[in-house]
């Protein structure tokens, strides 16, 4: 009888390797859970989900402002399986660590992610990964910190104030669309119950492509509109024990990710989908780029490529994809809460629409790009203090997230209560939560005792913007090396739409209106849905009457 010795030195070797794997993985977890579990935090809902799915489901503001209350703003929640994770919502210790790129980056959980969306930038938190953490931008598993920096650089032109303004005639003319659209829809009544959310998706797409790719995605006749609507409903929503079970695998070996799963065939079809695009205008260059369209991205890619860097198709299409994903759902959302706020307090309504009529009849016609974007300075004083709270309340990502790479010592401004601390030691490894809409920007010693409420009037007193933290006195765009370069984009953008809009129509919430819940869903931002009909995915119907 023969043995196949090589045969069972495989097998012997591969089941030494996958037990040294889950012994590291084990250490690595009772090392986060015996460091940090001095810290306060709620008692966890389930052992074996953590809080992951108990947070999924809860409404926005039922979690973190109850954590916030009872613990301070630094305190440990869990992940599946009991996996820590420190909630940092404290100003110097969130600060410290946004800027310390080379210490804290973004999870595993979010590379693969991003693997998967071709080294893509995104906001979105894709339901198979839904129990983990937020997903962004240029940072691809495999590459260098450097990397990130080098397609930074080489997005920034297109995202560049005076970029902006040179495209901004689209966000009027795109606004004026929107408008009409809602016009015609009105021509027999004076109002209608429309629904928002769907309408706001399609203006901030059209935007972002129009712009950055000279390329009219909501008019192409594929099925990309239908793929990037999914975002907002994401490829696979519902809480169901498979579900619950693939995330805890998930989030415990990321790189399960590869194997195929919903979100996978939906990212690899929408991905082959625009590299067709993505290939047809690369390959017919800028130069016969429409009236009323730009290509700012394609134009710094090609730019790029002239000057001697190499740049693959593949990649093209995933700077592509990254921006419109970052580009598209995160201003539709904003937008959307703004427009329901403002028809739930119509004083607010009608002072922001009495300061932009008196400007209009002041100055013989509408706002133009420089009036909005000085509108601190313009005499839209109001409309630049809505703006801001809109992006301090309605921020759309919840938190960001980091793991650090080594061993550290976070500084706090606040003493942790009891101990007094005015510091935390983190092993290399534990995920950071830093919370965004649910905590610096609502954050009470900041903003007082009405921090949660929407009152843009906060923003008419001198220096407020200095009290907070982060650009402007908030962290909706992130801090750092990795902040949102979009956000000249974004503001001008919101602020045309918004102008725009409010000269033109009234907005009410409808009679008997079912109550609408945001969750924190399909990607890492806040959606709206009509309570007890959630199953039918994201609406905000709104009455709309003509002014
Ligand atoms: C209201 C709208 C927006 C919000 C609240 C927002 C928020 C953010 C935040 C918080 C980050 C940093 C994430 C992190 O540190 O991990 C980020 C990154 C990013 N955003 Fe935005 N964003 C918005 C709109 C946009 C737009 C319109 C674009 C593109 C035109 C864009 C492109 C990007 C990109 C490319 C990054 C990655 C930056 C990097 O990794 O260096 N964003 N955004």
């Amino acid at each position: 009888m023969f043995f196949d010795f090589s045969s069972i030195s495989l097998a012997t070797t591969s089941a030494a390797v996958i037990s040294a794997f889950f012994v590291h993985k084990l250490y690595s977890r009772l090392t986060h859970i015996r460091s940090l579990s001095f810290l306060p935090g709620p008692d966890t809902a389930s052992y074996l989900w953590g809080d992951s799915v108990d947070l999924k489901k809860a409404r926005i503001g039922t979690r973190f402002p109850e954590w916030r209350k009872q613990y301070g703003p630094t305190y440990l929640i869990r992940e599946p399986l009991m996996e820590p994770v420190l909630v940092l919502g404290d100003p110097k210790g969130a600060l410290y660590v946004l800027n310390d790129a080379s210490k804290y980056h973004r999870p595993d959980i979010d590379k693969q992610v991003l693997d998967i969306l071709v080294g893509a930038c995104c906001h979105l938190k894709v339901s198979m990964a839904s129990l983990t953490r937020i997903p962004t931008l240029t940072e691809k598993k495999k590459l260098p910190g450097d990397d990130h920096a080098r397609r930074r650089k080489r997005l920034a032109p297109a995202l560049t104030p005076s970029s902006v303004k040179e495209i901004s005639s689209i966000f009027f003319d795109l606004s004026h669309r929107l408008s009409e659209n809602w016009e015609d829809k009105l021509s027999i009544e004076n109002e209608a119950l429309i629904d928002v959310s769907k309408q706001l998706h399609t203006f901030s797409l059209d935007a972002i492509s129009m712009t950055m790719f000279a390329y009219n995605l909501s008019a192409s006749t594929g099925t990309i509109p239908e793929l990037l609507s999914n975002i907002s409903n994401g490829p696979s929503q519902e809480d169901t024990m498979g579900s619950r079970f693939a995330a805890l695998l998930i989030s415990s070996f990321p790189s399960l990710l590869a194997i195929p799963n919903p979100m996978k065939t939906w990212a690899t079809k929408l991905r082959t989908e625009l590299g067709a695009i993505a290939k047809d205008v690369w390959d017919n260059g800028v130069d016969g780029v429409e009236v009323g369209m730009n290509a700012k991205v394609l134009e710094v890619l090609r730019q790029s490529s002239k000057n001697g860097e190499t740049m693959t198709r593949d990649e093209a299409v995933a700077e592509i994809i990254g921006i419109l994903f970052a580009g598209s759902e995160t201003v539709a959302n904003v937008m959307g809460e703004l427009l329901y706020e403002l028809a739930h307090k119509p004083e607010i309504q009608s002072k922001l629409r009495a300061e932009l009529i008196a400007f209009e009849q002041k100055h013989g016609g509408p706002p133009t790009y420089n009036d909005i974007v000085g509108s601190g300075k313009s005499g839209l004083e109001y409309l630049e203090a809505v703006t801001r709270e809109t992006m301090r309340c309605k921020a759309v990502l919840m938190d960001i997230s980091r793991q650090t790479v080594e061993d550290d010592i976070i500084p706090l401004s606040t003493p942790l209560p009891g101990s007094g601390q005015t510091s935390i030691e983190v092993p290399a490894g534990t995920t950071i939560s830093i919370p965004i809409r649910e905590g610096l920007n609502i954050e009470p010693s900041i903003w007082g005792d009405n921090a949660r409420d929407f009152v843009p009037e906060r923003w008419l007193e001198e220096g407020v913007g200095e009290r907070g933290v982060g650009i402007g006195g908030v962290l909706t765009f992130g801090d750092g090396a990795k902040v949102c370069i979009g956000r000249n984009f974004a503001l001008a953008e919101f602020k045309i739409l918004v102008s725009v809009l409010l000269c033109r129509f009234e907005f009410s919430p409808p009679k008997d209106a079912i109550p609408v819940d945001f969750y924190h869903l399909g990607g890492n931002t806040v959606k709206p849905k009509l309570r007890g009909r959630e199953s039918e995915g994201v609406q905000l119907p709104l009455i709309i009457r003509r002014i």
